[in-house]
């Protein structure tokens, strides 16, 4: 699991860990892990052509240590300095002193580079790129691309970007991951991530955000003992698809089988389309939520939103168990809030962007920000999909998802992840625990099932077993 921190945290532990250590200690230690991942990235680095891009501050003065050490074994390394008067007086030296040369930073000069090094602004920039920077910006999407701690003209706390970015391959970055590199337009723009230990996990508070890796997961997932059985394997509930859209009950029903739910009643109406497709499935069709023993609900795909379909969410929120809501059930629980606000038991909603407007605010450029607060608003669990989906609990914390796949964004995908998740939460998973892991498998299933070329939402529910078998085994 790793922990995602905002720049005021990393700059109060950096300064706390800056006055343990010799000065310039912390910068060494950054700068030669960036070298390092730049060497390896390179392969041979004896004559290789690094173009460095430097800005005004720190960011730039690990570019330019960097470009020192890549200098002193034989690289030749042109460093454009954007702001000469500003640029690291030490780095600066260093790398003069390695042999490295400066030239005017114009587009022209990084022709031929072999590797650009995005020194222009780090965790110290506001606002997107500067004009000046923009061409050069450009320029470097010819070369691999190494970003110097964050990919400059992102905002590292939160993802959001302004006009033009750097649009790196690879993101070195020290100390701990940034919202701004894992979440929105800027986890885009940060290519493949990086971390380079500089000791600050000394200094930084507990982390109220998280990446889950697959070890993560697999130690959550459930797995039956030798006395479980169906029942306390966790019975879930399904109210989802109708008769105009049972293919939603159908992948939502189907995925929670996958997930490794022990029993499934259905009491939605598309119940011919379950029957047919899954006889493991006990349909109760108009059956009474209340009565039936479960320990999970998932409800809402595809189970439109007329007065029935109202009735059938409110009288399944109205039980005392958690409880998954998606795609029709948002849209319901949008005009009535209190369906959910009401709740003792735990509820996780998982909307896409233009869902989250009917339930919330937003979602902000801001998009860890804009879960936080509808979590707490809703008081429940809000996953929001996406590139990178986010979760958040009520009581603040939060998930950053790093699986999954542009083909993920295919119809009844949705429905699928429910599932998933409701599987989780009747096996007794945490609510907020259940939708991360969901978010996880999924997205690994995702990716599994796109590996033969574009994928449906059935592929993918296919996909969910070996997607579990893979992570189960690290
Ligand atoms: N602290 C530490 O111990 C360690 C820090 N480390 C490193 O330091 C980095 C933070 O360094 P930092 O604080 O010097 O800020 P930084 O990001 O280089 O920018 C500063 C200057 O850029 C300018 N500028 C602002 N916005 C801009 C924009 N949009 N576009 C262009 N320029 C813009 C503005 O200057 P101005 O031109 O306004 O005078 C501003 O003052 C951090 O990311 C990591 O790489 C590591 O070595 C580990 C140890
Ligand atoms: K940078």
């Amino acid at each position: 699991m790793r922990g995602v921190h905002g720049v005021d945290e990393i700059r109060t532990a950096e300064n706390e860990l800056m006055a343990r250590l010799p000065e310039g200690a912390l910068m060494a230690r950054a700068a030669t892990g960036l070298a390092v991942e730049c060497a390896r990235l390179l392969g041979p680095v004896y004559g290789a052509r690094v173009v460095l891009l430097v800005g005004a501050g720190n960011n730039g003065g690990d570019a330019l240590y960097a470009g020192a050490w890549l200098a002193r074994r034989g690289v030749r390394a042109t460093a454009l300095l954007l702001a000469p008067d500003k640029a690291h007086p030490g780095g600066l030296a260093a790398f003069r002193a390695a042999g490295g040369r400066t030239a005017d930073p114009t587009p022209a000069a990084l022709a031929g580079a072999d590797l650009v090094l995005d020194g222009i602004v780090g965790i110290g920039g506001t606002g997107g790129l500067r004009d000046e920077a923009v061409p050069l910006a450009q320029a470097a999407r010819d070369a691999l691309t190494v970003a110097v701690d964050v990919p400059s003209g992102v905002d590292a706390d939160t993802g959001a970007v302004e006009g033009e970015t750097v649009h790196a391959d690879v993101t070195v970055t020290f100390g701990a991951l940034k919202p701004g590199l894992v979440v929105g337009t800027g986890a885009e723009r940060a290519g493949e991530l990086r971390l380079v230990d500089i000791g600050l996990a000394a200094t930084l508070p507990a982390a109220s955000t998280h990446v889950f890796e697959a070890a993560d997961v697999a130690a959550l997932l459930p797995t039956p003992g030798a006395a479980d059985n169906k029942y306390t394997r966790g019975v879930l509930g399904v109210a989802a698809g109708s008769s105009a859209y049972p293919g939603a009950g159908v992948l939502c029903t189907g995925s929670a089988i996958n997930g490794g739910a022990g029993m499934i009643r259905y009491v939605g109406t598309a119940a011919d389309a379950i029957r047919a497709q899954y006889p493991e499935v006990v349909v109760q069709e108009g059956a009474a939520p209340d009565d039936l023993h479960v320990q999970a609900w998932v409800a809402g795909p595809g189970m439109g939103t007329d007065d029935a379909a109202h009735d059938l969410l409110a009288a399944v929120l109205a039980t005392g168990e958690p409880a998954v809501v998606d795609a029709d059930g948002i849209t319901l629980v949008g005009s009535s809030p209190g369906l959910v606000r009401d709740r003792d038991a735990p509820t996780v909603l998982t909307p896409h962007d233009g869902e989250f407007a009917r339930i919330a605010d937003g979602p902000s450029g801001d998009r860890l920000a804009s879960v936080r607060a509808a979590a707490r608003d809703l008081d429940a669990v809000v996953l929001l999909k996406g590139n990178a989906t986010v979760i958040a609990a009520p009581d603040g914390r939060a998930w950053v998802n790093r699986t999954g796949t542009p083909w993920l964004g295919t119809a009844g995908s949705g429905d699928v992840l429910s599932g998933l998740i409701g599987s989780l939460l009747a096996a007794g998973l945490e609510a907020p625990l259940a939708a991360a892991v969901g978010a996880y498998v999924h997205g690994v299933a995702g990716q599994l099932a796109a590996q033969g070329g574009p994928p449906s939402s059935l592929d993918v529910l296919h996909a969910v077993r070996p997607a579990l078998r893979e992570i189960g085994r690290g």
